[in-house]
């Protein structure tokens, strides 16, 4: 890890660091460092993010309601939108770049491999190994266990000896629906405004049916999925309870079509006749497909969009369609690691710490030194609030590995004992490792440093961002990052284990091998990434859904409203912090750049749109503080510095963020995004179903 502080800069001078100047701030979690600070980048005054790099959407193509969506109840508890009201046409995508340079155009893109194809290129070229020593006698490799064992004293840790560490399990997250390549299916109307789509017959997105929300009698925390903690208390205020009369009966639906998208006209009169398909979908789709007719008694309503309720009369008869799956985690199957046995590998040397250790108990990482009577120090790849990460060479095994060298401090061995308890329960429920988290290798116990052993990777998304001077990923290589952060996080909900510290720091590439590509109009390169494939790192502050939790988790830029208002959290957090990381992906930037509650909280009302107010207050006292009587948050106040208003001011909402292209993947990013800003985390889109969104089942070309 870079010792330098993240730039997180989106005012137009690349020369300022914080907009506030010096964070004031601590952060109380501990293992949520601060951003860190990058070397002074050269002045890029036409940098992309947050600028317009596409022509603007045509004006006749009405941009959907920012605030009025997020404000709607969620309706996926009812009735999840079908695949058919996600469509935009594509037709005229490529015509629409003519602009002489376009970030997301991959000049080179015909040499680019496709996201999902496994990596081709060898991991990271590393310094030749130092020439292999006789395997030392202390290590015994037990036949019953894949650990080796060291003859060390009893551990005070030894609870439960010899826990197998990959017996065979079963949580795989279940793939996106098999239509990557293929435009995803579209029930449009010709002459009648959209209905509401309440049927699943042929949806490609699951049906959830959640259980009536419900706190846990204990704490802070939630006890089920269903029960996160809402904003929206069950005594819903009637303009709530309207809008949510909606029929739970599938609807009988016509077969859909595959529309090829070159036939549908995107003229201005057409995209005058759009109409919005859903209050929370806010996809706009041009009303001249035939074949398709809706029922009169679902008829649109287009006021929905502005909170007004939706009134549905005598829904059909129930059809058999086939329902998918009820949101439910299957926790009775999860193995759950509850105590760690660490091995101790005894110093045979018995130096006094003070030679090894510096003065805030962080290993002195010396290269081409002995390390635990096993490894050679190679160098320090990163370091954090918990310790140092280290490269060295396994003179058993022949290779590099990354090894985390936890800081020799009580809180701090206790804190890495807890990693390595949530390691060894991914690893015994994906035993191959199907869903990218980073596996444990090996684990002991190091003049009283713990140190877990995992493979070797490449740069964080962070670092690769920043050695690319924070040029964006490319739309396709963002579809491939999120779908595999997707797939991580929803392996963890399945076993009940919320991340809570998600950032592009704590996403590492497997090779960061990339191609330059000179790009005209430039005078700089860019570099490509050529292979995406993710691990997800850092299980040092991940928590268990019923076990104790935190008031405070996540690194402030990625932290949940919930988590500021301190009404409890859960897994929703998790999706708060994907959502940021997303956009950061997609723009260059952290989305949030603060240090202070009610300014973070001011940003999100001008990116995503206004709290609800009513909802806020009745979830509890505490959250009144930061709202003022009329539900704006409280900011500015009298003391806020006049640099942190303006920041806040210059801030483009999501909307703007993402009006730059009228590429349909950017449409679908966005109405994405749209679900996973949801301020109420109840409300908020669960892993399982972002996996399902048809962002990630929209061919993309390379691009975009
Ligand atoms: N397996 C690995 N391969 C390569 N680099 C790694 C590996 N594991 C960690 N790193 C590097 O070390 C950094 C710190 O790792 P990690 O986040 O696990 O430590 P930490 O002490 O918990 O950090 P923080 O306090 O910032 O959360 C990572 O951002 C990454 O750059």
């Amino acid at each position: 890890m870079n010792a330098y502080k993240r730039r997180r800069n989106q005012a137009p001078d690349w020369q300022s660091y914080y907009k506030n100047g010096v964070p004031q701030e601590v952060i109380v979690i501990e293992d949520s460092a601060s951003p860190r600070l990058s070397p002074a980048m050269p002045t890029y005054s036409s940098h992309p993010i947050q600028r317009c790099f596409a022509p603007a959407a045509p004006p006749s193509i009405p941009s959907p309601s920012m605030h009025a969506p997020f404000m709607q109840p969620y309706p996926y508890q009812n009735h999840p939108p079908s695949d058919s009201q996600s469509s935009r046409p594509l037709s005229n995508a490529s015509s629409q770049f003519s602009h002489p340079y376009n970030p997301w155009l991959d000049y080179n893109a015909a040499a680019l491999p496709h996201p999902y194809v496994t990596a081709t290129q060898p991991i990271q070229t590393h310094p030749p190994p130092p020439p292999p020593p006789a395997p030392s006698s202390t290590y015994l490799i037990s036949s019953s266990n894949p650990m080796p064992s060291y003859p060390h004293p009893p551990s005070p840790y030894v609870q439960l000896p010899n826990m197998p560490l990959r017996p065979p399990a079963q949580h795989q997250v279940p793939p996106a629906p098999p239509s990557v390549n293929q435009p995803f299916p579209v029930s449009p109307s010709q002459t009648v405004l959209p209905r509401i789509s309440l049927n699943s017959s042929n949806a490609s997105y699951p049906k959830m049916q959640l259980p009536p929300v419900q706190r846990h009698n204990k704490g802070n925390h939630y006890d089920s999925p269903a029960s996160y903690p809402s904003f929206f208390p069950p005594n819903v205020s009637p303009h709530q309870k309207n809008s949510q009369i909606l029929p739970t009966n599938p609807v009988p639906q016509k077969p859909k079509e595959q529309v090829n998208y070159s036939t549908i006209p995107n003229s201005a009169s057409t995209a005058q006749a759009a109409v919005p398909l859903s209050p929370t979908l806010a996809v706009w789709l041009p009303m001249t497909q035939t074949n398709f007719q809706a029922p009169p008694t679902y008829t649109y309503q287009p006021s929905s969009i502005t909170n007004d309720p939706i009134v549905v009369p005598d829904p059909p008869p129930p059809a058999k369609a086939p329902q998918p799956k009820k949101r439910k985690r299957n926790t009775n199957s999860t193995k759950k690691v509850n105590c760690v046995n660490v091995p101790l590998v005894a110093d045979k040397l018995s130096l006094n710490s003070s030679v090894y250790d510096d003065d805030d108990g962080h290993y002195k990482v010396i290269p081409n030194t002995n390390f635990a009577e096993r490894y050679t120090v190679i160098r320090l790849l990163g370091h954090g609030t918990f310790g140092k990460v280290i490269q060295c060479y396994d003179q058993v095994q022949g290779k590099h590995v990354a090894i985390k060298v936890t800081r020799a401090i009580p809180k701090y061995r206790e804190a890495s004992l807890i990693e390595l308890r949530v390691l060894q329960t991914i690893a015994q429920n994906d035993p191959t490792n199907e869903n990218k988290c980073i596996e444990l290798k090996d684990y002991f116990d190091y003049r009283k440093h713990i140190c877990i052993v995992t493979d070797l990777f490449g740069w964080s998304v962070f670092d690769f961002l920043k050695n690319n001077n924070y040029i964006p990923f490319s739309l396709l290589h963002i579809q491939s990052l999120a779908h595999q952060l997707f797939k991580s996080v929803a392996f963890l909900h399945e076993i009940g284990l919320v991340h809570t510290d998600l950032k592009p720091e704590n996403v590492l590439l497997v090779s960061n091998a990339s191609k330059n590509v000179r790009l005209p109009y430039r005078n700089y390169s860019q570099k490509i990434l050529n292979n995406t494939e993710i691990r997800l790192i850092d299980f040092g502050s991940a928590t268990f859904e019923d076990e104790y939790h935190s008031s405070v988790v996540s690194t402030r830029h990625y932290r949940a409203p919930e988590i500021i208002l301190g009404v409890g959290w859960s897994y929703p957090c998790d999706i708060w912090s994907l959502g940021c990381i997303i956009v950061e992906l997609f723009t260059g930037q952290a989305l949030f750049q603060t240090h202070e509650d009610n300014e973070h909280l001011a940003m999100m009302e001008k990116v995503i749109g206004p709290f609800n107010y009513d909802s806020i207050s009745r979830a509890g006292r505490s959250t009144q503080r930061f709202f003022r009587t009329n539900g704006s948050v409280k900011y500015p106040m009298s003391n806020t510095p006049k640099k942190s208003i303006a920041y806040v001011e210059s801030l483009q909402s999501l909307d703007q963020l993402f009006s730059c292209t009228t590429s349909s993947g950017v449409a679908l990013l966005l109405d994405l995004l749209r679900k996973i800003f949801v301020y109420d985390p109840a409300k908020r889109i669960t892993a399982k179903e972002a996996l399902w969104h048809p962002f990630f089942s929209n061919a993309l070309s390379s691009n975009f």
